[in-house]
């Protein structure tokens, strides 16, 4: 059965209370696009006042640590995530993964924490320039989907992988769709390696510099299921001018 659009807004550090206006107008707007499913990772101080002003959207985390609870000065635990309302956590951004020293267990690590909380994950892969330069994006790329993504039972219904091209992100220097293409071939195949038949269930977004006038193109290209935005989620206009380009045409 395919699987609804998936648009995940990441905001990073970006947003105060005021924001929220942003957010209930994408809330209104995801309304009238039933086919497509709309999320929203805010910073932490968000997340309990957006679950309670939106109704539509699912609102998710931009990463949790490992541990349940305990002496991690700074950090947020997937329990918490999902005691303040959220419904999914993001794991292995390469903003992360850069800034903060996060490898491939690690990420497995706080997805499989996130798993056991009970909620859903997003798995966040993608080579540097330098990486994509020397030939090596897809052997980079699906070295990390093994290492980082968690295999266990039951877990596939609540598993997301995104490739996001870090040489992409905020760049304005979108992957061309028949990059994207091939490389989510060769995660689709990855994935069917990990989890057999199930790993073709597992939704695949495009993650960097997604915006109103490249989404359509993006969003059309096979195995893709939905993208990752940054930037152009902070305002309702641009955010939910992609998920107008994701709305199947009946919706
Ligand atoms: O998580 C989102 C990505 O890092 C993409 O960010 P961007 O849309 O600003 O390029």
């Amino acid at each position: 059965m395919p699987q609804r659009p998936y648009i995940v807004g990441n905001w990073k550090m970006n947003g105060t209370r005021a924001q929220l206006a942003e957010a209930r107008a994408i809330d209104r707007g995801a309304a009238r696009h039933s086919g497509v499913r709309v999320a929203i990772a805010p910073p932490f101080t968000l997340i309990s006042t957006m679950v309670e002003a939106v109704q539509e959207l699912t609102v998710g985390g931009q990463d949790c640590h490992s541990q349940v609870s305990g002496a991690f000065t700074g950090d947020i635990s997937a329990m918490m995530l999902k005691d303040a309302g959220a419904g999914f956590a993001i794991v292995g951004h390469s903003e992360r993964r850069a800034m903060h020293g996060e490898n491939d267990a690690m990420v497995q690590d706080k997805a499989r924490a996130a798993l056991d909380a009970g909620l859903e994950v997003i798995v966040c892969v993608g080579e540097t320039e330098a990486q994509r330069d020397a030939g090596k994006a897809e052997q980079v790329v699906g070295e990390q989907v093994e290492a980082s993504m968690p295999v266990g039972e039951g877990f596939v219904p609540r598993l997301t992988l995104a490739y996001e091209p870090v040489w992409a992100i905020g760049t304005g220097r979108v992957a061309a769709p028949a990059d994207v293409a091939a490389m989510h071939a060769v995660l689709r195949a990855k994935l069917v390696a990990l989890y057999g038949d199930e790993g073709s269930n597992v939704r695949i977004l495009y993650g960097g510099s997604v915006n109103a006038g490249n989404a359509a193109e993006l969003l059309a290209t096979p195995e893709v299921g939905g993208a990752l935005v940054g930037g152009a989620s902070l305002t309702a206009d641009s955010f939910l001018a992609i998920v107008a380009a994701a709305a199947p045409a009946a919706d």
